[in-house]
């Protein structure tokens, strides 16, 4: 029975593949004698079969209008095949018709990245990948029809998204490639004139922007997409779970472990609502000048204009200097002690790895703000190394994410994203590595760095400390950070005396001689904070008409 079974399909396939190469389609060399065993093993292979099922469900719910179940089944096809380039691209579809246009970008790439692997793969004799493409309902088309169909398909997709992130230049670029390939492919997945459609569209909507802003309106996408995230996508619920009651009691430990004069506590600032917020509280009066706390970072990073430790952040040059031993590793450290501390964290998994592009682009940067993709880097390996995803760290689960403005993504983010699966040898398949995982993480570390500049004003060190994180800010705050870089802790110091149940602020900006209007505008800009403190109060309805009339404002 298999036998006949599998003699079938290798019958089918020839002829579909005599019939693909006949015609020269688009992608003559997909079909070697690999494919052929792929596709036979993909018909036994449980986890291929369960996403071929997944994808009929996914395709299902997509054409009903529930976009949400079908993200869900192409997920779950995706894990038990990422090999399957529909499973990418279908599932960018379910994400642009959810609104993320980000992540639809980066799924209709990954389906054309899978599709060109394979190519490469067949060219070079490898094993094909095992794409269920010829499947029971027989079209007609052959397997290179259908890879080409799905490209199209891919780009299409990713048009709409650049289009809907307001990167127009490339969108046109993208429906214009469309458009010249229009005669070159059977049986178009799609109605042509909705590219045209598409493509005037953009074309207007970049010449009005221009209109209003000036020539250089619309970066491309090195630059900025526009989308918003509020700090979570909806399957993700560890935002609301970050409140529980264990996590509270955790925090509350650690706290009680580093002082006696405060408390972690759950706070409402009148305007926000019912929303809870983690906050700080004096457990007695405390003086002016006193050191209310001190904190060890739980991970830092350097750009290297300075040469530091990599672990804690110490200036190596003043200190005993150490470097990984292992051959092809530059990574340095203050001694033994802090090499092998980072190397448990998160050095086994990153050790000899080429981050230099990231390191290049980091050190353009103007911020420090910029250095949290070498946070991402690190999250992303104690990911690795723990065997969770990085959102789950046990040390910044806690952490409130940015969420009070619209976003933009830095389209460098994947980028980024991929040196760093890529490094880390994280399989594309595996999901608490995706994509959307690096945006929430890039969004949790854009509300809780503690960074300083050196003295060429250069973005030079960042520390991510999870519990000072836990204090609020005040315009008029009563605690300050005392912050030398070259000691491994950072400690607190009370500003003025603080009575007993006050909440310790500090100030989160340092730009004094502001005004105060200016001011509560520009942490609304740069902070994502709609300031509630007493000083920011009267401009609290200037903010939300602000954020109204603007729509998107910068996530640096
Ligand atoms: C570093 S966290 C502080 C701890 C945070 N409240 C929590 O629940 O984890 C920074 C975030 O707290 C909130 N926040 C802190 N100070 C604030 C203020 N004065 N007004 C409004 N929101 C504030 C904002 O959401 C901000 O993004």
């Amino acid at each position: 029975m298999e036998e006949e079974r599998d003699r079938k399909i290798k019958q089918d396939l020839d002829l579909k593949i005599k019939a693909a190469l006949a015609l020269g389609q688009m992608c003559p060399n997909v079909v070697n004698k690999a494919a052929l065993a792929t596709l036979a093993d993909f018909q036994s292979n449980p986890r291929t079969k369960e996403a071929m099922h997944r994808r009929y469900l996914g395709n299902k719910a997509l054409t009903s209008g529930d976009y949400k179940t079908a993200y869900c089944e192409y997920s779950m096809g995706i894990v038990n095949n990422p090999d399957d380039p529909a499973l990418w691209c279908n599932r960018s579809l379910a994400y642009l018709k959810l609104g993320h246009p980000e992540l639809t970008v980066v799924d209709s790439k990954r389906a054309i990245e899978v599709m060109d692997k394979y190519i490469d793969d067949s060219r070079n004799k490898k094993p094909g990948l095992k794409m269920p493409l010829i499947t029971k309902d027989n079209d007609g088309l052959t397997l290179g029809q259908k890879l080409s169909q799905l490209r199209l398909k891919a780009n299409f997709r990713a048009s709409q998204a650049l289009a809907n992130l307001e990167l127009f230049p490339d969108a046109i670029d993208s429906c214009e490639w469309l458009l010249g390939v229009i005669d070159q492919v059977k049986g178009v997945p799609f109605n042509w004139t909705d590219v045209r459609k598409l493509l005037e569209e953009c074309k207007k909507r970049l010449e009005d922007g221009r209109k209003k802003h000036g020539p250089n309106y619309v970066d491309r996408v090195e630059n900025y997409g526009k989308y918003t995230f509020r700090g979570k996508y909806w399957w993700d619920a560890r935002q609301e779970n970050r409140m529980s009651e264990g996590i509270f009691q955790n925090l509350a430990r650690k706290i009680s472990e580093i002082s006696s004069k405060v408390k972690v506590a759950k706070v409402t600032f009148e305007e926000w609502g019912n929303e809870y917020h983690y906050g700080i509280k004096a457990t007695s009066n405390i003086s002016e000048n006193t050191l209310i706390l001190e904190e060890v970072p739980f991970l830092c990073v350097n750009s290297g204009f300075t040469k530091r430790c990599d672990y804690c952040n110490y200036e190596v040059k003043k200190k005993v200097k150490y470097i990984c031993p292992k051959t092809g590793c530059k990574e340095t450290y203050c001694n033994i002690q802090c090499y092998q501390q980072a190397y448990n964290l998160y050095h086994k998994v990153m050790c000899g790895k080429d981050f230099s592009e990231i390191y290049k682009i980091v050190k353009t940067g103007v911020s420090t703000s910029s250095l949290s993709h070498l946070f991402a880097i690190k999250l992303f390996a104690i990911g690795k190394n723990r065997d969770i995803c990085p959102l789950d760290i046990e040390e910044i689960k806690h952490l409130r994410r940015w969420a009070n403005a619209y976003s933009t993504m830095p389209v460098v983010f994947f980028k980024f994203y991929k040196i760093i699966i890529k490094n880390l040898e994280i399989p594309i398949g595996d999901l608490r590595f995706d994509f959307w995982v690096y945006i929430s993480c890039m969004s949790t570390l854009g509300n809780n760095l503690f960074g300083d500049k050196d003295n060429q004003s250069r973005p030079d060190t960042s520390v991510l400390l999870p519990l000072i994180s836990l204090i609020n800010h005040d315009c008029e705050p009563n605690a300050h950070p005392t912050v030398e870089l070259n000691n491994r802790k950072w400690g607190l110091e009370a500003k003025r005396n603080i009575k007993k149940g006050e909440p310790i602020t500090v100030s989160y900006v340092n730009w004094p001689n502001m005004d105060d209007e200016e001011r509560c505008k520009r942490l609304f800009i740069q902070h994502g904070i709609k300031c509630k403190c007493k000083k920011c109060s009267p401009f609290s309805k200037l903010i939300e008409s602000y954020e109204k009339s603007e729509g998107v404002v910068a996530n640096t």
